[in-house]
């Protein structure tokens, strides 16, 4: 890859920048950014990250990558503007929620399209993604769009209609495990422990329990029946989180989230 343009230079545009560069991708001065009229946002990446900032969209022409990535309400108005100046092939990665492949190919004309569902753990190469790919996609080219984001954590093909779920699940999973963290950090603190301290217990806690299902190969059931002491304090925690439908929470969480991707894609 030679020439990667980001249309879109908000938080999801820095954490595949930043994870890229770090993973090697592709070198720094390569990558070229642009947006609607943040032009603070684009000096901040280019001094951090020593990417370029887009001059003008007659430097679109060559570029052999596109990553469209601003929300989706600003989707049709960006691909708008930047058609007349695209060659007629170069491939696009889109990274916006809930916009069909189609969608861009209306109005970008019928060309390569990866459509993908990443998280910000790309920051940190972690990102846990979901891709399709439409009818164009070469299996060169495939295999390229897949070791691109392998390099910023896992990537899974799956249909484009199930990019609402992995959307649900790990593209805002993120922020769910953060909300976590926000309560065990309010709860433990309520208990007397610095803040400091539940951070650095709990974090390790998660990972630790991430690695031991990842790497244990025992289900998730079977692992928490080996901390459960009958009668001790797990029970009781479980026991608590029971009594207030823990379970049924986490279902409509997904099941809001995945009807909100869809219906993002009818209102676009
Ligand atoms: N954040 C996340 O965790 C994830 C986000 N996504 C998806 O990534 C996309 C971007 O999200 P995120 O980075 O969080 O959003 P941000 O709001 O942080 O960034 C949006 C960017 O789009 C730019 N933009 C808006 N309109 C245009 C336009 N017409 N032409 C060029 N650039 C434009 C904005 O520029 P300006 O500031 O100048 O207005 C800004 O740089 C969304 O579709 C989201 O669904 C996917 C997975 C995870
Ligand atoms: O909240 C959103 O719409 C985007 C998509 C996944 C994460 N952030």
């Amino acid at each position: 890859m030679q020439k990667i343009v980001f249309v879109g230079a908000g938080a999801m545009a820095e954490a595949i920048i930043q994870g890229w560069i770090e993973q090697e991708v592709i070198e720094a001065n390569n990558i070229y950014v642009t947006n609607r009229s943040n032009f603070e946002r684009l000096d901040y990446l280019s001094t951090k990250y020593n990417v370029e900032v887009l001059q003008n969209k007659d430097q679109l022409i060559d570029a052999d990558l596109i990553v469209l990535v601003v929300k989706p309400k600003d989707g049709k108005s960006a691909m708008k503007a930047i058609k007349p100046y695209i060659a007629e092939n170069t491939p696009i990665l889109t990274v916006m929620a809930g916009i069909a492949m189609d969608t861009v190919s209306d109005i970008l004309g019928k060309r390569s399209i990866a459509r993908v569902m990443p998280n910000t753990s790309a920051t940190i190469g972690m990102s846990a993604s979901g891709i399709a790919f439409n009818e164009y996609v070469t299996e060169k080219q495939k295999k390229q769009f897949m070791k691109m984001l392998d390099a910023i954590g896992i990537v899974i093909e799956v249909e484009e209609d199930k990019l609402h779920a992995v959307t649900a699940l790990s593209g805002s999973g993120p922020a769910y495990l953060y909300y976590m963290m926000e309560a065990f950090e309010k709860a433990g603190t309520e208990f007397g422990l610095p803040k400091e301290t539940v951070r650095k217990l709990m974090v390790q806690t998660i990972a630790g329990s991430a690695a031991m299902l990842d790497r244990v190969k025992e289900e998730p059931n079977e692992l928490r029946r080996k901390v459960t002491s009958p009668g001790g304090t797990t029970e009781a925690g479980i026991r608590a989180l029971e009594d207030h439908q823990f379970s049924e929470a986490i279902f409509e969480c997904i099941k809001s989230a995945e009807a909100r991707s869809r219906e993002l894609a009818k209102s676009e």
